[in-house]
This record gives C-alpha cells, sequence and structure tokens, in this order.
C-alpha cells in the first residue's frame, strides 16, 4: 500500500491561459513534514490549496488517501492561510472556542486542548485577552492554533513565518515539530531557505510553477557537492585563475571556481584544510584579504538550478 497522503499527477492550474502551476507530479507521504520551496510567485500557494480541495486543478489528478480530493472530510485537514483570520472583538480562547464548536468538539475535551494549544505556543497569558490586542506574532500563533484545534491529521501551513521575530520563529517551529511528534503531515510553504532546512524531511524546490527537485535536505545540499564552502579574496583578483590552478591539488575537492572575483572551493572537511589552501596561496606570491567558510545551504541548490538567488 502506498504511503501517499495526497498525490498530485500531472497537475496543471492556468490563469488567462497562463500555467501558474505547470505539470506537477508529485506525493507527499503520511508522517513527514513537507516543504514547498520557491521565490514569490513561484506557484507554492496555488499548489497547497489545490491539494486541500480549496482551488481545482485545469487538468491532472489529485488524491487524498488514495481517494478523489472532491470528496476530502474537513475535519482530517487543517489549513492556516497566509492571512490572518480571526474574531477580533473576542479573546483568544473564545475564538477556539467557536472553531472547536464548529468541528462538534465535546465541550470538556475543547477546553482541555484550548489550554495545551495556548500554552505550547506561548500564549497561555493572552487567554482572557481580546484578539484585537495582540502583537502581529501573536495573531499569527492563533492562526495557527485555530487551523490544529480539531487535531487534524494533515496541517498545511501557508508562510507561517512570514513578519515573525526571530522568537516567534523558534516557538512555531517547535510547535510544527509537536505536530510530526503526533504522526501528523505537515506541508508547508516558504521562501525561507534556513525554515526549510531545518524543518522538513523533503523540500519541493519550485520556480514559475514547475517541480525543480524534490528530495530530503541533505540530498538536495549534495547536488552542489559534498561539503563546505570556502570563498577567498586575493589582494590582486588578476591572480585568481593562476592561484584556482594550483589550489586544484588541495583533497577532496569537488569544485572551484571564480564568481564576483572571489575564489569559491566546495570541499570536504574545509576546516582542516584552511592551513593548506593559505600555504599554497602565499606560496605562489598571492595575498589574501579575506576568507570565509559556510556550510551550503539550499539557497545555493537554488541558485545552481535556477542561476538566480532565491530572493530576488
Ligand atoms: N486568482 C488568481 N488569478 C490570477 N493569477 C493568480 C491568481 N492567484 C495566483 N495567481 C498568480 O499565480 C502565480 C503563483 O501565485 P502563488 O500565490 O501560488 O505563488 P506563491 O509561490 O505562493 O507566492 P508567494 O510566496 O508570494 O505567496 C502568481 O504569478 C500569481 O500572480
Amino acid at each position: 500500500m502506498s504511503d501517499a497522503v495526497i498525490e498530485l499527477q500531472n497537475v496543471v492550474k492556468k490563469y488567462d491561459k497562463i500555467a501558474v502551476v505547470n505539470n506537477l507530479s508529485l506525493e507527499v507521504k503520511k508522517g513527514e513534514i513537507f516543504g514547498f520551496l520557491g521565490p514569490n510567485g513561484a506557484g507554492k500557494s496555488t499548489s497547497i490549496n489545490m491539494m486541500v480541495g480549496l482551488l481545482k486543478p485545469t487538468s491532472g489528478n489529485i488524491l487524498f488517501n488514495g481517494k478523489d480530493s472532491s470528496y476530502l472530510d474537513e475535519k482530517e485537514i487543517g489549513i492556516c492561510p497566509q492571512d490572518v483570520v480571526l474574531w477580533n472583538n473576542l479573546t483568544c480562547f473564545e475564538n477556539l472556542y467557536m472553531i472547536g464548536k464548529m468541528y462538534d468538539i465535546p465541550k470538556k475535551t475543547l477546553k482541555e486542548r484550548i489550554l495545551v494549544i495556548l500554552e505550547k505556543l506561548h500564549l497561555t497569558d493572552k487567554k482572557d485577552e481580546l484578539v484585537s490586542s495582540l502583537s502581529g506574532g501573536m495573531k499569527r500563533r492563533m492562526n495557527i492554533a485555530m487551523a490544529t484545534i480539531h487535531n487534524p491529521s494533515v496541517v498545511v501551513l501557508d508562510e507561517p513565518s512570514e513578519g515573525l521575530d526571530p522568537q516567534s520563529r523558534r516557538l512555531l517551529w517547535d510547535y510544527i515539530l509537536h505536530q510530526k511528534e503526533l504522526g501528523h503531515t505537515v506541508i508547508l510553504t516558504t521562501h525561507l531557505m534556513d525554515e526549510a532546512d531545518m524543518l522538513s524531511d523533503r523540500v519541493a524546490i519550485i520556480d514559475h510553477g514547475q517541480l525543480l527537485k524534490l528530495d530530503t535536505p541533505k540530498k538536495l545540499k549534495q547536488i552542489i557537492g559534498n561539503g563546505d564552502t570556502v570563498q577567498l579574496e586575493l589582494d590582486n583578483s588578476e591572480d585568481n585563475t593562476k592561484i584556482i590552478n594550483k589550489l586544484k591539488s588541495i583533497a577532496d575537492l569537488n569544485n572551484i571556481f571564480e564568481a564576483d572575483e572571489k575564489i569559491i572551493l566546495v570541499l570536504l572537511d574545509a576546516v582542516k584544510k584552511l592551513p593548506d589552501i593559505i600555504h599554497l596561496v602565499e606560496s605562489n606570491d598571492s595575498k589574501i584579504v579575506d576568507i570565509s567558510i559556510r556550510q551550503n545551504t539550499l539557497e545555493d541548490v537554488f541558485i545552481e538550478l535556477t542561476g538566480r538567488q532565491l530572493r530576488e
């Protein structure tokens, strides 16, 4: 039996004859955190809205637990949209109580669950405050509480970190990981590479409505070569070609090239090899004015796949 919760088969969505999602085929597996990573306008929201039955595809099939998604049971799914949708004149507790009643959650269970969710999202002390008095970050956390009050097995979050400060983002990430611990499937869209990297079991990189790659963050980063990226700036960039040729002798080097008048090396165990690199440059009468070292990121993968940065 397939472990797919959602399956997209050759899905196309067109507006005015223009395909904003173009022939998308993928599976979201039960219990995974599935990230949709792509720049603004890539087609992330349109894709997830089709996945959960809010939008109809122009062509192609979408299956939910192996069945046509038009028969989707709304209790199975929790959707947190980009926009905050709350009753401003009700308290946090009342907002969650109202939505919980709509899902027919028994009173006692609902009250208990509200307290747990508010605690997990660090909103306990705001329980009896009007939503209108909350900060933007708190409202966004409440939006997520509303989407998950009925304990859905599939949680869909559209750019949940947008506008959140680092502390709120941390809380949100913990909450997303908690959903996975509960055995729930989480689908999230983001244009933040660190978020996609840190949270997702698998990441779909999309651009212009097309799936460019789908894999674990680790495997995606291996596309551009195993290891770390070292960036060297010489006092005279005219030496770059000569030094690149010398540096090709460094062990475990996966790639070396020049970009923006700097030398970029991708290699394993870069920290240990820094002394060799520096020695090789200096023994060839060149001087390093700047050196930096970092691990490959999904941003590097996106650049490799599209030739552009994720955030234009
Ligand atoms: N109702 C609509 N009518 C016409 N075009 C639309 C409609 N909804 C979305 N689009 C277009 O489809 C493309 C994909 O939009 P979508 O919102 O899915 O992208 P996204 O990747 O979620 O972007 P963002 O990160 O900005 O939310 C965009 O060019 C957008 O302008």
